[in-house]
């Protein structure tokens, strides 16, 4: 007897009922570790769908804005405590989406549960401030009031900690929220919002659906009763979005790619920084925003560091996410290791060394999953594509400099400015480096990757709208400041 499973099919979640799309298709969202391993059905949504979600939000935006922010920080607290009892559950599905392993991803849900407790507790903090009027009679301060509905679009590469570091400030603020999580992670979404549902928020309040980017994401964009989105993915799509918006005068936020460089300088602990550019380069298969991309390395020490770089890239065990000795994960997706794989062929055709990698992983059970080697190069130009573009994936391009100031000027001439790290002994290079470097995120004798919730998060150049995300930052974004003068 064969007993046939069936492949669970997940809902949108509108006006706080799970709810098929009109359409009633449905898309499948697969294991980029497993090609035969389908996670789940999440519904292809349409514009009538979105409408109706956004329908459900602007009708509870009135009750839930005049809620006190405590008594919204409360619903916080309950979602938190719930995706800790869940997180095992909800870290392996993110690992099953896409791809990276069980201990990221454990960390990743760890953070959202973190990041939902910290804006539960913003809810008792201050909103603005007394200022000092020229009329001696009257009193001057600022008060701030939700933007209306928000809309949340977001990425594959962290599935959890980027939904809810924007659906919490979003909520907190006395918004209320559309979201929709890119179609690779979408079940990880859905078992997101079933915290949130168990949560008991009130209807309307959270709203979620699934489907094509360029129809439900570009219809949030385009929605007249959308009042803010936030957006995290490539700078293409962020762009239009932004575009969108700002035609119709909604506010928006946009987070985009790097291509995030490391200084090694010559008084540099050579071994924190190896091991620093592994970390940072590597982890997560090179899919974050804050991956090391481009590693400039003082002449000095460049052969050593190299050597010692090349070695421990030998040392990474590449495997399924759910095995405990996997290192490194696959690609999230066919796409993204077929982009990948073509940058590498870039880096070939323009010129640059391959000193490791360069390959599809298809040993023995690999074949079923889309794995790439941890590749570096060296012999890079500055012009080539693979110093230029953000790869989102696990590959470096080693540069040479003579100085810390032209390492400097090598880091700065690239379109993006998200985080940069230098690893030094020597303050007056680090202070330069402060001062100099054009990144939101600078980090020195630390990794470039690394996002700390209470702290803002953002971009300069072509990596943001420059704006900031998380800790007391979000608050810019998702609220209106009234200035308020009574006599
Ligand atoms: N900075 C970052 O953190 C990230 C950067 N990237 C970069 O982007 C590249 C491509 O990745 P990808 O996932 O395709 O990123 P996208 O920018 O295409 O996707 C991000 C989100 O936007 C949605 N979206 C797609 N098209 C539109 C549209 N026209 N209007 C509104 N929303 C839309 C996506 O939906 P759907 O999933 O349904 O397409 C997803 O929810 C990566 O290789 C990487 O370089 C990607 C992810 C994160
Ligand atoms: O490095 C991090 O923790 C966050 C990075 C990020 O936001 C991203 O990759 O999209």
């Amino acid at each position: 007897m064969t007993i046939k499973v069936e492949t669970k099919r997940y809902l949108n979640f509108i006006n706080g009922e799970w709810t098929p799309s009109v359409t009633s298709e449905v898309e499948r969202s697969m294991n980029p570790a497993d090609k035969n391993d389908v996670i789940g059905l999440v519904q292809k949504s349409t514009k009538e769908d979105l409408n109706n979600a956004v329908k459900a939000a602007k009708l509870a935006k009135d009750a839930w804005r005049k809620l006190s922010a405590s008594q919204r920080g409360e619903y916080l607290y309950k979602a938190a405590s719930i995706l800790e009892k869940r997180i095992n559950d909800i870290a392996e599905c993110a690992t099953r989406e896409m791809g990276k392993t069980l201990a990221e991803s454990k960390g990743e849900t760890a953070r959202g549960i973190a990041i939902l407790k910290y804006y539960a507790g913003e809810g008792m903090r201050k909103v603005g401030d007394v200022i000092p009027s020229t009329d001696p009679s009257a009193l001057m301060f600022t008060t701030r009031v939700p933007l209306g509905v928000v809309g949340v679009i977001t990425p594959w590469n962290f599935p959890i900690a980027i939904p809810i570091w924007k659906m919490a400030p979003a909520l907190v603020y006395g918004n209320t929220i559309v979201i929709k999580p890119a179609t690779e992670t979408a079940v990880t979404c859905a078992k997101i919002i079933e915290c949130f549902e168990e949560a008991g928020f009130p209807p309307g309040v959270v709203n979620m659906l699934t489907g094509p980017g360029s129809v439900v994401g570009q219809g949030i964009a385009d929605h007249e009763d959308v009042n803010g989105i936030t957006f995290t993915g490539s700078n293409g799509v962020g762009k239009q979005i932004g575009q969108s918006a700002l035609a119709r005068g909604a506010k928006y936020q946009l987070e985009m790619g790097g291509k995030n460089p490391v200084i090694v300088a010559a008084d540099a602990d050579l071994q924190l920084a190896v091991n620093a550019v592994i970390d940072g380069a590597f982890r997560s298969t090179g899919q974050k925003c804050t991956a090391t991309s481009r590693v400039i390395v003082l002449s000095d020490v460049y052969q050593e560091f190299k050597k010692a770089l090349v070695e421990k890239t030998k040392e990474i065990t590449i495997g399924n996410g759910l095995d405990r000795d996997t290192w490194m994960g696959p690609c999230a997706s066919e796409g993204q290791l077929n982009t990948v794989l073509s940058y590498i062929n870039k880096g070939l055709e323009e010129g640059a060394t391959l000193l490791i990698g360069g390959k599809r992983a298809e040993k023995g059970t690999l074949g079923n999953g889309y794995y790439v080697e941890p590749t570096i190069f060296e012999n890079c130009s500055q012009d080539m594509a693979i110093v230029q573009e953000e790869i989102f994936g696990p590959v470096i391009a080693l540069l040479k400099a003579e100085s810390v100031e032209e390492a400097l000027q090598i880091a700065n001439n690239v379109e993006y400015g998200l985080s940069a790290s230098i690893f030094t002994t020597n303050i007056q290079h680090f202070l330069s480096f402060i001062q100099d470097m054009e990144a939101g995120l600078i980090r020195i004798n630390a990794e470039s990757a690394g996002v700390e919730l209470q702290a803002p998060f953002g971009g300069m150049k072509n990596s943001s709208s420059h704006s900031r995300e998380q800790g007391e930052a979000a608050k810019e974004f998702f609220t209106s400041i009234k200035t308020v003068f009574v006599k």
